[in-house]
């Protein structure tokens, strides 16, 4: 630990001004337990601004950058790590929970309390995981296209227009987190109408197993390197953050009352089992393309709980992208 040199990026927005509290609470704990020449704190200013932060530390050589917000920010720390080549210059990424879903720390089981999860960061070693990246058509420019990599799930369909209408949303900053996602989760429900896509799946090792040119009324499609979506909804129970393929849940063809009383609690629990195979799949790739087959449809895709853009998009699994620190890598469920 005495070599490392650590770099906070704190979200003081995060969960509703959780993360601005969290730290004010932990930074007396860091200044006890580190040197002051081998730390430093910066707060994010805007939305991405995680990012560059992020690639600044691991350009000025340090070891360790510590995530101090909710998924958003994880995911953003991630982004400019990745683009820096944080990895190859032996950069790890520790993460201090403080957001409203907090789904990527449920699969790593990242302690809640952020001494706890401060200790983790200076007790353990590194591993490696695995980081998804996504390459989709921009929002207001489809010809364009935009990068993104995340470390969660990027999921396509319901999940979202649901983020895409809550960040529209001009009542949303008035109303608590968890209560924005629920009812923005129940209004889209009843107005959504799967669209048409068409969509590959490929593993990466044999070609003769790729599903290609697949044609189905999407529900929703998870790209999942995490198991968590949406705030506690278990959708990849098995998804493992470090075995190199995405756990690519689909749901698909689904009426208005099956997406209720049947897809809702099949999502929540992960027992796809109560949808037929004429619904829902499950199947572990490295890569996945997906387009609408009307080219004029907006069809929403988010990665770790913001919109990335629209589709077409591709997605690619990046095997060991990133060092990690975890409470037990061992601890993962399989
Ligand atoms: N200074 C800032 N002003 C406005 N937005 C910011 C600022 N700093 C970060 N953000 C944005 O805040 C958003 C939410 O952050 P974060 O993900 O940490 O918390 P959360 O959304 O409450 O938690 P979760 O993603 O776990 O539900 C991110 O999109 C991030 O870019």
């Amino acid at each position: 630990m005495e070599n490392n040199k650590i770099g906070f990026i704190v979200n003081r927005r995060g969960g509703g001004g959780k993360g601005g509290r969290v730290w004010d609470k932990l930074e007396p704990t860091v200044a006890t337990r580190l040197s002051k020449t081998t730390w430093k704190v910066e707060y994010t200013q805007h939305s991405g601004h995680a990012s560059d932060l992020a690639g600044e530390f691991v350009k000025q050589g340090y070891t360790i950058i510590v995530a101090v917000g909710g998924d958003g920010t994880i995911s953003q720390v991630v982004h400019g790590y990745m683009l820096a080549d944080g990895c190859t210059k032996g950069c790890a990424v520790g993460i201090i929970s403080s957001g409203t879903g907090g789904d990527f720390v449920r699969t790593t089981k990242t302690p809640r309390d952020p001494v706890q999860a401060l200790d983790v960061i200076l007790s353990q070693e590194s591993s490696f995981v695995d980081v998804g990246h996504v390459t989709c058509a921009k929002v207001d420019a489809p010809l364009e296209t935009n990068e993104q990599y995340f470390i969660n799930i990027c999921s396509v369909g319901i999940s979202g227009a649901i983020i895409k209408s809550v960040e529209s949303s001009s009542i949303a900053k008035y109303i608590s987190g968890g209560l924005v996602y629920w009812l923005y989760t129940y209004l889209t429900g009843f107005v959504y109408r799967p669209p048409p896509v068409k969509y590959t799946l490929s593993n990466g090792v044999d070609a003769s197993q790729d599903v290609t040119d697949k044609e189905m009324n999407l529900y929703i499609m998870a790209v999942a390197n995490g198991q968590y979506l949406g705030g506690n909804m278990h959708i990849a129970p098995k998804a493992d953050i470090a075995d190199s393929k995405f756990d690519v849940v689909c749901l698909h063809d689904l009426s208005l009352a099956d997406a209720f009383f049947k897809a809702a609690p099949a999502l929540k629990s992960g027992d796809l089992m109560r949808l037929s195979s004429h619904q829902a799949f499950t199947q572990r790739n490295a890569t996945v393309t997906m387009s609408p087959k009307n080219l004029e449809t907006k069809i929403y895709v988010e990665a770790d709980g913001e919109v990335a853009g629209i589709l077409p998009a591709t997605w690619k699994v990046v095997p060991n992208g990133c060092r990690m620190i975890l409470p037990s890598p061992i601890g993962l469920e399989k």
